[in-house]
Order: C-alpha cells, then sequence, then structure tokens
C-alpha cells in the first residue's frame, strides 16, 4: 500500500523542510498559499492538511488561513485541517477550531505529538470513508429491506423476484431470526397484491385451542365466550398475503382443516353454516425438518406437499460472508437516527468482534445487540464491550498493570463504601488507608460522597 498523503500549507521554506521531515512516513505535498493549496486539495483529496494561519499576503494575521480553512471545507467536508499556530495565535488557532479545524498545535512544535495527532487524524478520516461506503451499499440493497452481499442470500433474492408476481404457495426454511417474515413481506411487496393486507400468525405463539378461531374466525355464541362475530387472519388477508409462521408447530385436527382450505379454498368460521371464499396467497414458514415430522407421524404428508410448492431457504447469518459487519453498519445507522444519537463509528475491535461471533439468534440478535450498544455507549465510539458478546469481554480485557489495579482498587473502594453505609471513617478503616487518602481514591475514580440523609 502506498503512502498516505498529507498537505502541508505554509510559507515558511524552512519549516517545509521541517515538516516534510518530520513526516517523512507520508507522502507530503506542499503548498505555500491559499491558491495552490486549494488547487492541491482539489487534485489529491488529502485525508489530513497542516495549516498555518499566516500565509500571505498576511502572514502576520490570520485572515488568510482563516479563509484557506473555509475554502478547504467547503471543497473537502471530510478532510482533516491541523492548524499549525505561532504562540501569539492562540485565540486565532481557537477560533479556527470552532470553525471545524480537526485540532491545532502550536510552533515550535513537538514532531511526535504532531505525528500521534495526524495519525489519529489519519484513522478518523479512514473511518468515516468506510462509514459512507456502508451507508452507499445499505442503500443498494438487493430487495426493499434485505440487506447483504453474501451471494446465496442474492440468489434468494432473485427467487423472490421470480416467484413474488405468482400465485404459488411458497415454503420459507431458516433459523429463527434469519428473516422468514421479512422475505414473506417482500414476496407481498413484490406481488399484485401490495395494496391489500398482509396478515401474519404464529403458530406457536398462538395455544392450539385458540388457534382456529384465530385462523378460521366464529359466529357470535359459537363457544362460551364468543361474544360477537369475529373474523379469522385468513379472510382478513382477502385479496392479500397470509403468512403462517412456525408450521411445524400446528396440531394434527387443524392441519386438516388448513389442507381443506388450500384445497377448496373457501373457510367455514367457527359455528357458521356458509362457506366463504377467499382469495390468498400462502407464505409459510418454519425452522423445522417437516418432512422427519412426517416420518415421526407429527406432520401430514399432503399438507407439507401443499404448502410447498416452491422452497425458499435463507441461509443463517454466520453462514454469509460479509453480511455481519454490513448490517451491524445498517442497525447502526438505523438506531442512531430512531435514538437522535449523532451517527457512532464501530471501533476496529468491535467490527472484529462481530465479524468473529456465530449470532446463533441470527440478524434478530444481531439486531439487537447493536440497538443496545448504540443506547449504552458514551462517546461517538461502539467499542467491542459495548457489545456485550460471550468471549469479547475476556478478549479484551486488559493486560496493562494500572488499568487491572485501578479496576481492582475501584471494586473494593465501592464495596467498603457499601459496606459502611457511606460512612467515609469506617470505609477507610476496612480498607487500611487514612481518610485523606480515601477521598483521593474516591476522586480519581470520580466517586462521589454520600449526601448525609
Ligand atoms: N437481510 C436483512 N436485512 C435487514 N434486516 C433484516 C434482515 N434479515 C432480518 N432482518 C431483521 O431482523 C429481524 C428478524 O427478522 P424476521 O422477523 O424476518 O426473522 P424470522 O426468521 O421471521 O424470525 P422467527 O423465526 O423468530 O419468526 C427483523 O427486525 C428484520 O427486519
Amino acid at each position: 500500500m502506498g503512502k498516505t498523503r498529507l498537505l502541508v500549507v505554509e510559507d515558511d521554506a524552512g519549516m517545509q523542510k521541517q515538516l516534510r521531515w518530520c513526516l517523512d512516513g507520508y507522502d507530503v505535498v506542499v503548498a505555500g498559499d491559499r491558491d495552490s493549496a486549494l488547487v492541491q486539495v482539489r487534485r489529491h483529496m488529502p485525508p489530513v492538511v497542516t495549516l498555518d494561519l499566516g500565509l500571505p499576503p498576511n502572514p502576520d494575521g490570520a485572515s488568510e488561513g482563516l479563509a484557506t480553512l473555509q475554502q478547504i471545507h467547503a471543497l473537502a467536508p471530510d478532510t482533516k485541517v491541523i492548524i499549525l499556530s505561532g504562540n501569539q495565535q492562540r485565540a486565532n488557532a481557537l477560533k479556527a477550531v470552532a470553525m471545524g479545524a480537526y485540532d491545532f498545535q502550536q510552533k515550535p512544535f513537538d514532531a511526535a505529538t504532531l505525528g500521534l495527532v495526524i495519525a489519529r487524524a489519519c484513522k478518523l478520516h479512514e473511518m468515516q470513508q468506510e462509514n459512507r461506503r456502508m451507508l452507499q451499499i445499505a442503500a443498494e440493497s438487493p430487495l426493499a429491506g434485505i440487506v447483504s452481499r453474501d451471494p446465496a442470500m442474492l440468489a434468494l433474492c432473485r427467487g423472490v423476484e421470480k416467484v413474488a408476481p405468482t400465485s404459488a404457495t411458497v415454503m420459507l426454511l431458516g433459523e429463527s431470526g434469519s428473516g422468514k417474515e421479512l422475505v414473506a413481506r417482500a414476496l407481498h411487496q413484490m406481488s399484485a397484491r401490495h395494496e391489500r393486507r398482509f396478515v401474519a400468525i404464529n403458530c406457536a405463539a398462538i395455544p392450539a385451542d385458540l388457534l382456529e378461531s384465530e385462523l378460521f374466525g366464529h359466529e357470535k355464541g359459537a363457544f362460551t365466550g364468543a361474544g360477537q362475530q369475529t373474523l379469522g387472519k385468513i379472510e382478513m388477508a382477502d385479496g392479500g398475503t397470509f403468512f403462517l409462521d412456525e408450521i411445524g408447530d400446528m396440531a394434527l385436527p387443524l392441519q386438516a382443516k388448513l389442507l381443506r382450505f388450500l384445497q377448496e379454498r373457501v373457510i367455514e368460521r367457527i359455528g357458521g353454516r356458509s362457506e366463504i371464499a377467499v382469495d390468498v396467497r400462502v407464505v409459510c414458514a418454519t425452522h423445522q425438518d417437516l418432512a422427519a415430522m412426517v416420518r415421526d407421524g407429527r406432520f401430514r404428508e399432503d399438507l407439507m406437499y401443499r404448502l410447498r410448492e416452491i422452497v425458499l431457504a435463507i441461509p443463517p447469518l454466520r453462514s454469509r460472508s460479509g453480511d455481519r459487519a454490513l448490517l451491524a453498519h445498517h442497525f447502526r445507522n438505523r438506531y442512531c437516527r430512531s435514538e437522535n444519537r449523532p451517527l457512532m463509528v464501530f471501533a476496529p475491535e468491535a467490527l472484529a468482534a462481530i465479524e468473529a461471533y456465530e449470532w446463533p439468534g441470527n440478524v434478530r440478535e444481531l439486531e439487537n445487540c447493536i440497538k443496545r450498544a448504540v443506547i449504552m455507549s458514551d462517546g461517538p465510539h461502539i467499542g467491542a464491550d459495548d457489545l456485550g458478546l460471550p468471549g469479547v469481554a475476556h478478549a479484551a480485557a486488559p493486560v496493562n498493570l494500572r488499568q487491572v489495579r485501578d479496576a481492582a482498587e475501584y471494586k473494593v473502594m465501592v464495596m467498603a463504601l457499601a459496606r459502611s453505609d457511606g460512612n467515609i471513617v469506617k470505609a477507610a478503616d476496612l480498607l487500611g488507608v487514612s481518610r485523606p487518602t480515601l477521598y483521593d481514591l474516591m476522586h480519581h475514580h470520580g466517586v462521589k460522597p454520600q449526601p448525609a440523609t
């Protein structure tokens, strides 16, 4: 990989030389005034620019430098500008930061510090570029609402496009949380039925004795508690799409009734005497092995064949290449927006942890994890610890002695304060330290003394 390009805007030849020397890890381009600086920005779009505020024709003031800063921002909003200013120009340097400069360093600058600040600015720029790329990719999702770049998922999306306009009954296979309902909705959205209702029912979530009435509806007085006529979900979906989730959990007697509906396309409400024709497209889903259930006598073979005119299998998240990070960014964007938080950036370790985890709960688990991290993390970054993934805490456990000591100190101090009910003298005794030492410790860890009650 080539060196990162840096633009140094500086009119003093000696200083130019010094900067070139201390930034030899970068591909340094130099400009001596505003016009040539803007030419170089247009040409190279550098991630980072160092800017001397005193530029000709006003080398002793800051007006030319500040104007250059403004124009660089207009041309390249992501470019990080680091102000290099003389001692007397501190106020102007702060003004530049208020105008959006990334940071400032005073001359004579310390090479190591400047190097660190530039490296950090480059890193931030890189993350923002990555972020833009992810936003772009998310916007180009293969089907509305479905985010993926995995070849098997893209093939599935092409399958959805083909099947959606037909009347075929579709069976979706996939683990829990892998997106079965999302695909069912896509089938509906892309069909001629999309202006009518999409009605979903989860056979596993409704007690067996209530499921029949939920599906087919009932007449007033059909059974105790049936105070009024109620339409079933199948009838409600008339003209639209009916999605039966967890079909493997349907009891055998009801399976017979569903089969009859699929054959005749009429329903009878419980307690009703007439047959009602209903026109729905049926989509069902399961994470179970229906063929094995047929062998065990728990699922009707004829119903299984009726339901699976077309089978679409949704791969688990762990087998999709690249989708973990892609979806993590997608949900980060969504939840930063809905929770009114500025756009956060994933720390590289957080992305590594997301890539390494198996996600047994699939996309739903990932979505919940990112939502929690967006809500819980402080500051502009989502770190690996914010994700709360098993195994990550261990991987990220500090080995730095000061950090470990600090954490232990904090733990035992809080414990002593709790045991002594906030009494500083007693807590100091328990800890075997003097009162001032305990105060120092509390101050160091940001723990305030408990107010007297
Ligand atoms: N490829 C994807 N792109 C964007 N969001 C997705 C994707 N797959 C799933 N989701 C989201 O993940 C969550 C779970 O998806 P969904 O409810 O469709 O899964 P499911 O397989 O039907 O789950 P279950 O088997 O538990 O009913 C939903 O919020 C859904 O919007």
